[in-house]
């Protein structure tokens, strides 16, 4: 059989690399991709919405969810939880829609034993110094925060190799450029595929 499911996309990176920003960014232009929309323990920021930001949990709630296996990856990340629900993930693909998911590295190679098939980006920054820049301007992490945050970005960089493709977030329309050709070449090769079995089962 002919896979018809949709394609599920990871984006993910070291923190501060502008994962958020580029999402943000391709979410204004794409309108055929379904953003999952995370779980989090973490408080609600001026101008968020609940069910549109994220869904907002208690802690206990979250765990709740950890423990009747509804999340498809979770990550603890400063101290809250960030989670994707599995039942929309899967139902959305079921239905042959594509499914963005915007998450950290940790999350990242969970739903790589999930879903090998899914098609993971890593977004990386121009420099670590950079990298750092972005962190400080944020401002959301003291000072002992971003050399930790630093610290963990070197690490998650080695973990590069496990993503099919990288891409650079020098300027954010640079990056969201990328991001959607992969999106579109991703397809081409789905037809690709569909249209070489279809002459297979024909010649039969
Ligand atoms: N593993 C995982 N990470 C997530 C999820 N949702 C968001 N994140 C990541 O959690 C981190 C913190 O997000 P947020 O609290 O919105 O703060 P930000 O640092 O301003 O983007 C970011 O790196 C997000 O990519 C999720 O469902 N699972
Ligand atoms: N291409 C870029 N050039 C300069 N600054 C950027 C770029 N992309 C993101 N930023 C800035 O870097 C900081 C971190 O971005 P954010 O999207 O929160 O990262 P992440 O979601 O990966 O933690 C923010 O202040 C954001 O405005």
């Amino acid at each position: 059989m002919i896979d018809e499911k949709g394609i599920l996309f990871i984006l993910s990176g070291p923190s501060g690399v502008g994962k958020g920003t580029v999402r943000k960014r391709l979410f204004e232009k794409a309108t055929d991709l379904q953003y999952s929309i995370s779980m989090t323990t973490r408080a609600m920021r001026p101008g968020e919405t609940d069910g549109v930001d994220y869904f907002y949990k208690s802690k206990e709630e979250f765990e709740n969810l950890i423990e009747q296996n509804e999340l498809l990856e979770y990550a603890k990340y400063v101290d809250n939880y960030y989670g994707t629900p599995r039942k929309y993930v899967e139902e959305t693909l079921a239905k042959g829609l594509d499914v963005f998911l915007e998450i950290e590295v940790q999350g990242a190679m969970q739903v790589k034993d999930n879903f090998p098939e899914g098609v993971f980006i890593f977004l990386f920054p121009p420099s670590l110094d950079e990298l750092k820049n972005r962190i400080v301007n944020r401002g959301t992490e003291t000072e002992d925060l971003v050399l930790n945050r630093l610290k963990e970005a070197r690490k998650e960089i080695e973990m590069m190799d496990a993503y099919d493709y990288v891409v650079v977030n020098d300027q954010v329309d640079h990056a969201v450029a990328k991001v959607e050709a992969i999106i579109q070449s991703e397809h081409l090769k789905r037809e690709r595929i569909a249209k070489q079995y279809k002459k297979i089962l024909e010649a039969e």
